[in-house]
């Protein structure tokens, strides 16, 4: 069912955990959600259909690496990311500021915006707020991000005061930059590091801007899982709860299931699709790296009982043979496995929550994880 606005309906509550819908003119979000991460245009090493068969409503898209190339009006020229890609479902889009702090030698950050060197040929580019808004436009994002100033940790509280209140400024601005576009949405982005106080300004002066959902951001970046846990506990009770919640960068699926517990809807993480082409397996008792000798001559498959091909029909004996040969194949059959327990976790949650039994799952799910007997 798809609606010409961009609408999220709350289901139900189990304790902290939320099931939800994002509808939107595309399609409809099942949250709890994990969003694949298509960097430039594809997930790697996956099909796009075979990408919505693992479970996926929406993917991400990345527009550092788009405007660089093709480039944006390039991509508007061809029709736009759905068309070129040929994926009609939701897209959600980073603004670019953090791909440019990780990826290319920034070149300077002031209230203008960002200006940085192309990782791709070195060539000069300078990004505003604006800009950004912009390029997602060029592209056909439905949910669009602000441009963000995002901080690494540890930091010192005067430099994430400093680009939390950056950002909040070019929230603003994105917001108006963005205007109404009824099917589409633009999302802000809570900042604030691991200081209580500075998020909760940051929560609050995003609530003034009438966005139709708000992200977590200046997380997963290099603080302990019990600190951004706590940033969760501060943040999440000054977020209207009628709006989706999107923790960015998260995360390996116990850090989602603690998220979730918390009052969090939407995931994205390259963690499943970059540890898959690194030999890495996910599985419903934990993970299992297909590299390792042990697994030379075991001809059992990953998970018998799961639904994905890729768990349930290939030893690991051949995962170990393809992953140790660096065959293509290996990443691909790997990131499928991968994808697709992420969105049976997914499932998971959501069915526990509409059941009012997810405390049991949270607790089920870890045990199982921590049996090892993989
Ligand atoms: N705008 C913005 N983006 C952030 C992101 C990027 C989220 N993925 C975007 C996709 C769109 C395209 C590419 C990615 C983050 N990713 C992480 N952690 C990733 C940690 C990680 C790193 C490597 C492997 C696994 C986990 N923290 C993040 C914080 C922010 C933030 O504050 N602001």
């Amino acid at each position: 069912m798809s609606t010409e606005n961009f609408q999220f309906t709350l289901k139900k509550t189990d304790g902290g955990a939320r099931l939800g819908k994002v509808s939107m003119p595309r399609g409809t979000i099942r949250t709890p959600a994990f969003m694949p991460v298509g960097t430039v245009g594809t997930v790697k090493a996956m099909y796009l259909d075979q990408v919505k068969d693992t479970g996926a409503d929406i993917i991400l898209g990345n527009t550092y690496h788009l405007m660089l190339r093709p480039g944006a009006e390039r991509v508007a020229r061809l029709g736009g990311l759905h068309k070129l890609i040929r994926w009609e479902h939701p897209i959600l889009t980073d603004s670019g500021g953090f791909q440019v702090m990780s990826l290319s030698g920034l070149r300077k950050l002031d209230e203008k915006g960002v200006t940085f060197k192309s990782h791709i040929d070195g060539s000069l580019h300078h990004m505003s707020p604006e800009r950004s808004i912009e390029i997602q436009g060029l592209l056909g994002s439905d949910i669009q991000m602000q441009l963000d100033e995002c901080v690494a940790l540890p930091a010192e509280p005067k430099e994430i005061e400093r680009a939390m209140e950056l950002s909040l400024r070019w929230a603003e601005r994105c917001r108006v930059a963005f205007g109404e576009q009824p099917g589409k949405a633009m999302f802000g982005i809570v900042q604030g590091g691991d200081q209580p106080a500075l998020r909760i300004r940051s929560a609050e002066g995003l609530k003034q801007l009438d966005l139709k959902g708000y992200a977590v951001g200046g997380l997963a970046v290099g603080e302990p899982q019990d600190v951004m846990l706590s940033m969760l506990d501060t943040t999440l009770p000054v977020l209207p709860t009628e709006k989706p919640r999107y923790l960015m960068g998260v995360g390996t699926p116990d850090d989602m299931l603690k998220s979730v517990a918390r009052g969090i809807d939407m995931f994205d993480c390259v963690m499943p699709t970059r540890s898959g082409r690194h030999g890495l397996a996910f599985t419903r008792r934990g993970k299992v790296n297909l590299r390792n000798a042990r697994h030379a001559e075991d001809m059992r498959p990953l998970d018998e009982e799961s639904s994905c091909p890729a768990a349930r029909d290939y030893s690991r004996a051949y995962l170990h043979h393809l992953c140790r040969a660096d065959e293509a194949l290996g990443g691909m059959l790997l990131s499928w496995n991968n994808l697709h327990y992420y969105q049976d976790l997914m499932k998971g949650i959501r069915q526990a929550i509409a059941e009012g039994r997810f405390a049991d799952f949270y607790a089920e799910t870890q045990e199982a994880w921590a049996k090892g007997d993989i």
